[in-house]
C-alpha cells in the first residue's frame, strides 16, 4: 500500500508561497495501476518527485508500505530508489552503445547482481514486454514504442514494490502509444508492481482502474 496523509509541499517563487501539493490525502493498493491527470503545474511532478524520494513532503505522511519517506534518512532514500523503485521517463534514456538485453541487465549488474542471475532476469523482462526477438538490437535499431518497452523492462528488472512513470506515451504516435499503453496493461493485469502514471493521454488514464485527478495541488 501506497499511502499519503496530508502531504503537503510548498515552493517558494518570488517571495510568494506557492503549494504544489495542498494537503494531498491518497492510497494506492500493492499491485494497483493509478494513472494522474491534470492541467499543467497541478503538481503532477511533484507527486512522483516525493513518491521516488526525491523531494521531501514539508509536512504530512507518505508511505511506501512500511518505509515512511517522509522521514527516512538520507541511507534509506538510496537504498529505496535502488531497490524498490523503477522509474520510465518520456524519452526512454536508454544508453545507445549497448543492446537491448544489455540495457535491461545493466542496473542489476550495478548492483552487483551475477551475469548469470542477471541475464535470464533481462530476457525475462524483455519476453514479458514482447521484445524477445530484440535482445540483441540496439536502441537506434528500434521504433519509439520499442525503445518505452525496454525501459519498462529495465525498471522492472529489478522487482521494484512501486513503477513510476511520467508521461511514458508522451513522445509516440498513435500506434506506438497503443503498444505501449497494452504493455502497461498486461503488467496491471499481472500484479507484479504498484503503478503510478502520470499521462496527458486521456485514453490510458481512463484504462487504469484508478484515476486521479488533480487540480492546484489537490486530488479532486
Ligand atoms: N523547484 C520549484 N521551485 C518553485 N516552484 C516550483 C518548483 N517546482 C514546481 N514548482 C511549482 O509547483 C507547482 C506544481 O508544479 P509541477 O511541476 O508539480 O506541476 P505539473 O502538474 O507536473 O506540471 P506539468 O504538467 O507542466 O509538468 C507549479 O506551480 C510549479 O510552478
Amino acid at each position: 500500500m501506497i499511502r499519503l496523509q496530508d502531504v503537503t509541499r510548498i515552493y517558494s517563487r518570488e517571495g510568494a508561497a506557492v503549494k504544489a501539493l495542498d494537503a494531498v490525502n491518497l492510497e494506492v493498493p500493492t499491485g494497483e495501476f493509478a494513472s494522474v491527470t491534470g492541467p499543467s503545474g497541478c503538481g503532477k511532478s511533484t507527486l512522483l518527485n516525493v513518491l521516488g524520494g526525491l523531494d521531501k513532503p514539508d509536512s504530512g505522511e507518505l508511505w511506501v508500505g512500511d518505509l515512511p519517506l517522509h522521514s527516512a534518512t538520507d541511507a534509506q532514500l538510496t537504498a529505496y530508489r535502488r531497490n524498490d523503485l523503477g522509474i520510465v521517463f518520456q524519452f526512454f534514456n536508454l544508453l545507445p552503445s549497448m543492446t537491448v538485453e544489455e540495457n535491461v541487465e545493466l542496473p542489476l549488474l550495478l548492483r552487483g547482481e551475477p551475469s548469470k542471475k542477471a541475464r535470464p532476469r533481462a530476457e525475462e523482462m524483455l519476453d514479458l514486454v514482447g521484445l524477445t526477438k530484440r535482445l540483441g538490437h540496439f536502441p537506434h535499431q528500434l521504433s519509439g514504442g520499442e525503445m518505452q518497452r525496454v525501459a519498462i523492462a529495465r525498471a522492472l528488472a529489478g522487482r521494484p514494490r512501486l513503477l513510476l512513470a511520467d508521461e511514458p506515451t508522451g513522445n509516440l504516435d498513435s500506434e506506438n502509444a497503443a503498444r505501449v499503453t497494452d504493455t502497461l496493461l498486461k503488467i496491471a493485469s499481472q500484479k507484479i508492481v504498484t503503478m503510478i502514471i502520470v499521462t496527458h493521454s486521456s485514453e490510458l488514464a481512463a484504462l487504469a482502474p484508478l484515476h486521479i485527478r488533480m487540480l492546484d495541488g489537490k486530488i479532486l
